[in-house]
């Protein structure tokens, strides 16, 4: 074989083009006939060079636990936990077994593709060869390799990433004019514990997450995609962000905040949408302020369109040049990834759309059966105070919660600025827990303190609500009237 390459490699010059072009060909086939091994390579980056190959992750991982045993070579990083993770090193071979069958890999290097000459790219990258892991093994465990082997690696990469996994908050951006996620670190402080809402309210959407994480069969039995999408309305401060963060803790899901501003066509949305991966929730924040924004910005005008203009367009989304059919993001291509031909692309998917004005929103996004739920976030009544009350100050009765509810009932309050009052003391009842408890009676004052502190809260609580429903009692003035005023 090696007398064959020998041959190859140092054919005269004047054999003819096409006998060399045979030649050429022959050769390899009769080298791998005679050589008993074969090889996969896994590239570290696939044909689109911003996408690392998942592949390579699974095998990287999967090598450094369970193969790095012989290593000698091996390299340190601190993942997004901050936790040193080891991997290996380059060229370092590691050897493994499955079914009786020995596996050699390799971490192979970074390549140049063109040696000596000088490529010009606009990627990084691009000029080379990426990184790769080799899999060599006997040409009789091929079946084995591909059927029983590589799937092993991944599932064991699956079973090993899940117990360290980080939770991950995705946004979009443009790059280069490709729009691509970027991500860190996600832990939401809310839970569905915290949330003040109706308690019936809560419980029936915990109910429903619940059914739909473990709703693969029954989505597959009805034919229907698995995924699910939820529209969250209400006025500003009533908890429909921190119900998401809520939804990703209950769930343990990623969150893709999508920011269509900066999408420019429907077709970067759909590549946005397949690079989504399972288990996450999709948001689209405030929707209908979206629309203003990119209409605007379509008419070329710095007038906002007026809430009859908005109901009566058909489009949601649409920017740039009108006349260009490709440069837009429309309502019918959002909808083709909730509940369109694309949705059954992906599975495990919820997504969240976000609005202040639900009746600004183009009817074909808000007509039934569209979006699976919609959930009313709605201003703080009794219910939701004693949430808000156990939260922050600890306590679940108090003297002054009768006349707080009825205050409550006659003033449309939000829960931000509720949390808002009981959060201005409560930031003093940490001052006060901060300071070291010496003895009991230093425990006993300090105790007493928190009492007179939930007790100033909550009757601030009241004057703020007293003082908001005598707002709303007083009619407005009119406008002569108001300079009437400002004259005296
Ligand atoms: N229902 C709620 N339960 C608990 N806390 C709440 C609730 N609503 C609001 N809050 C508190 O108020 C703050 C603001 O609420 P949040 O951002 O969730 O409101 P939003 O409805 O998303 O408002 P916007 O429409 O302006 O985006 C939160 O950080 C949280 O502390
Ligand atoms: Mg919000």
């Amino acid at each position: 074989m090696a007398g064959i390459g020998l041959l190859w490699s140092r054919m005269p010059e004047h054999v003819h083009d096409e006998a060399r072009y045979i030649i050429s060909s022959l050769v390899p086939m009769a080298m791998s006939y005679f050589n008993p091994y074969e090889q996969i390579t896994v590239s570290e980056y696939g044909e689109e060079r911003f996408r690392r190959n998942k592949m390579f992750v699974a095998v990287s991982t999967y090598l450094s636990r369970v193969c790095a045993g012989g290593a000698s070579k091996l390299k340190a990083e601190l993942n997004i936990k901050d936790d040193p993770v080891v991997t290996l090193d380059e060229n370092q071979e590691v050897v493994d077994t499955f079914g009786g069958a020995r596996m050699w890999w390799r971490l192979c290097p970074k390549a140049s593709k063109n040696k000596g000459a000088i490529t010009v790219s606009y990627y990084p990258g691009e000029a080379d060869e990426p990184r790769c892991f080799r899999l060599v093994f006997h040409k009789r465990h091929r079946h084995l390799v591909l059927n029983s082997y590589l799937p092993s690696v991944v599932r064991r990469w699956r079973e090993l990433t899940a117990k360290d996994r980080q939770r991950l908050l995705f946004t979009n951006h443009s790059k280069q004019g490709e729009s691509m996620w970027t991500s860190v670190p996600y832990n939401p402080p809310a839970t569905f514990d915290m949330l003040a809402m109706d308690h019936a309210k809560k419980v029936d959407i915990m109910e429903d997450l619940t059914a739909f994480e473990k709703g693969k069969e029954y989505h597959s039995k009805v034919g229907k995609a698995w995924k699910r999408g939820y529209l969250l309305h209400g006025p500003p401060g009533t908890g429909k962000s921190t119900m998401i963060g809520a939804m990703a803790n209950f769930l343990d899901y990623d969150v893709y905040d999508l920011d269509l501003t900066s999408v420019k066509n429907n077709s970067e949305l759909r590549k946005l949408f397949l690079d989504t991966t399972n288990k996450s929730i999709i948001v689209i924040e405030d929707i209908d302020a979206i629309e203003v924004e990119l209409t605007t910005k379509r008419k070329g005008s710095n007038k906002a369109a007026n809430g009859d203009e908005l109901r009566d367009r058909r489009m949601l989304i649409e920017f740039a040049d009108k006349n260009d059919e490709k440069s837009r993001v429309t309502l019918s291509g959002l909808l083709s990834f909730v509940d369109g031909l694309w949705s059954a692309c992906g599975s495990e998917r919820i997504f969240m759309f976000t609005t202040n004005h639900l009746d600004r929103l183009d009817p074909a996004l808000i007509r039934p059966g569209r979006m699976d739920k919609h959930i009313e976030m709605s201003y703080c009544r009794f219910e939701a105070f004693k949430v808000l009350a156990k939260s922050y100050l600890d306590i679940t009765d108090h003297s002054l919660f009768a006349e707080i509810g009825r205050l409550l009932d006659d003033t449309d309050t939000t829960p931000a600025d509720v949390a808002d009052n009981l959060m201005l003391r409560s930031k003093r009842l940490d001052d006060i827990d901060g300071a070291p408890p010496a003895d009991v009676a230093n425990n006993l004052m300090l105790r007493c303190k928190r009492k007179r502190d939930a007790d100033e809260c909550l009757a601030g609580l009241v004057e703020t609500l007293k003082k908001s429903k005598m707002e709303s009692a007083t009619p407005p003035m009119d406008s002569a009237e108001e300079a009437k005023e400002e004259q005296t």
